[in-house]
């Protein structure tokens, strides 16, 4: 049987650092080395203060600080953690292609493909390959022509084993892993044999019933169709909340009433401002290009409006904002609490909060950030990607400061865009006494109590309520 002894994970990223991190701890008799080509976030890895690893994640820090420079290595030698590892994750972005075939929808699988040539140029002895990252069905195929076709003699085993993580939650999802997802070539013993490799290294911890086996197809379109189905909960239940605020019924009543079914389930059924995210947006897409490209339309635009009902949401928040202030926000001050996608993570892709954001600034609101993770500069090269208002005019327009209290001071109204903990527990007796009157409160999270906010004064607004 093989014994895995040296993994290299190529992209050290939000899943490729977790996920590795957790491997290393949990198997401290396997080399695990995380390579990426981007030095700076190679070097926030390696930084000797642990609390400066490049991403925000509860427990994360101990985990590296456990296993750095013990089995855990972060390099930016790529070819030599290629060289040296019988197994290989891939681990790097598969983002929404923005140009030609397939732009604004397919994946763009450009830097797989990288990775794929350079470990066809660099091995020299047999790897199994991991697929990662989230990936259009039948990329193994691609992936095994570019590496089999070397005529250097090396034989490559490919694997899908997509991660099921949240932002957040990584390192709980990680330990306590609903289910671990293997795709091989379930039919030849080699196949076979690449499949146990994998599975014992994640029996570590994980029990064995929790470990799938399947062929490759079924596990990369796994990955998508988790995603699809977990996101349309979300639309599902943000449709329903713009009924509720028609109807007087209250979404969250509705939720608990319907997720109380237990063939329904409760969770992802929380109303929002609009799901975020780097991954459910454009592994949708993906679905929707891919069943497009086999001709199944209906398939295609019944996941596509899972997309559009998202960004009707986060339009129809932003607008409820310009409606309640008497249909202009120009020159008026908006405190946005918020700028991450959800909570415990610095991660900003797709954050509802940009668009709510970038959609006021077209009203020409001056809008003022608080985010506890979210750095400034990262904010304004979110508003910035999108296009829509020049870099001087999204620095004029936008502050980004360092708490909620100067946030909302002198504020005409406030918007909370993310669920952090801390927004429930501020003295929002000041905060109104600070605001400008009437003082506005819009919640895109279900984050506050109503009734206690219009104690104070508040004029309140939360979604689907
Ligand atoms: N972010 C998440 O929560 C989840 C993401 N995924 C999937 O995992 C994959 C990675 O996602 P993230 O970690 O969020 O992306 P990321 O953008 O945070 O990290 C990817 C890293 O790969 C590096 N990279 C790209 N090409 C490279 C190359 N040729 N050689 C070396 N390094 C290279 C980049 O510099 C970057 O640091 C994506 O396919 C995503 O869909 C899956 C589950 C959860
Ligand atoms: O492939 C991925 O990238 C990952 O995508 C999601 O994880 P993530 O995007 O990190 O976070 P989620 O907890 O799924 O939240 C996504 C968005 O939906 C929103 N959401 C979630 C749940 C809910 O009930 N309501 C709701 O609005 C969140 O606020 C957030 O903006 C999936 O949950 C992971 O299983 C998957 O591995």
């Amino acid at each position: 049987m093989t014994q895995i002894k040296n993994i290299c994970c190529i992209g050290a990223g939000y899943v490729g650092g977790p996920t590795m991190a957790v491997i290393a701890q949990k198997c401290p008799d396997v080399n695990v080395t995380v390579v990426d080509i981007n030095e700076k976030r190679i070097a926030a890895w390696n930084d000797p203060n642990v609390e400066n690893i490049p991403i925000y994640e509860p427990g994360l820090s101990e985990i590296v600080k456990e296993a750095r420079d013990r089995n855990l290595f972060f390099s930016t030698d790529v070819n030599a953690a290629i060289d040296k590892a019988d197994m290989i994750f891939i681990s790097v972005n598969t983002p929404t292609k923005t140009y030609g075939i397939g732009k604004g929808m397919a994946a763009d699988l450009k830097w797989i493909e990288l990775c794929a040539r350079q470990i066809a140029e660099v091995a020299k002895n047999d790897k199994i390959i991991v697929e990662k990252s989230t990936l259009p069905v039948r990329t193994a195929a691609a992936l095994k022509d570019i590496l089999d076709n070397t005529g250097n003699g090396v034989k490559y085993q490919i694997l899908s084993n997509p991660e099921f993580l949240a932002e957040g939650t990584a390192v709980e999802d990680l330990q306590n892993p609903d289910r671990v997802l293997i795709g091989g070539d379930i039919d030849s013993p080699e196949g076979k044999e690449a499949m146990d490799a994998l599975v014992n290294i994640y029996a570590t911890w994980v029990p064995k019933e929790n470990i799938l086996t399947t062929n490759v197809w079924s596990s990369e379109l796994s990955k998508l169709t988790a995603n699809a189905f977990l996101a349309q909960r979300v639309s599902s239940i943000n449709a329903m909340s713009e009924l509720c605020e028609k109807t007087g019924a209250d979404v969250n009543e509705v939720a608990k009433a319907v997720g109380m079914d237990s063939r329904v389930g409760s969770k992802f059924l929380k109303a929002s401002v609009g799901f975020g995210g780097s991954c459910f947006q454009k592994d949708i897409l993906n679905l929707v290009y891919i069943a497009k490209s086999f001709g199944l339309h209906e398939v295609a635009d019944y996941w596509e409006q899972v997309i559009l009902m998202n960004d009707h949401q986060k339009r129809r928040f932003a607008a409820k904002i310009v409606k309640t202030l008497y249909n202009t926000v120009s020159g008026k001050k908006i405190a946005i609490l918020g700028w991450a996608f959800k909570k415990d993570t610095n991660d900003t892709r797709e954050s509802a909060a940009i668009y709510v954001t970038d959609y006021l600034l077209s009203e020409q609101a001056e809008v003022v950030v608080y985010d506890p993770k979210v750095k400034p500069e990262q904010v304004y090269a979110d508003l910035e990607y999108l296009c829509t208002h020049s870099s001087e005019e999204i620095r004029e327009r936008v502050t980004v400061v360092q708490n909620a209290d100067e946030a909302c001071k002198e504020a005409h109204a406030i918007a909370v865009l993310t669920e952090w903990d801390e927004f429930k527990e501020l003295n929002w007796k000041a905060v109104y006494e600070n605001m400008l009157k009437p003082a506005f409160l819009f919640d895109g999270r279900r984050l506050l109590d109503k009734k206690t906010k219009e104690e104070l004064g508040f004029e309140f607004f939360s979604i689907g309520n």
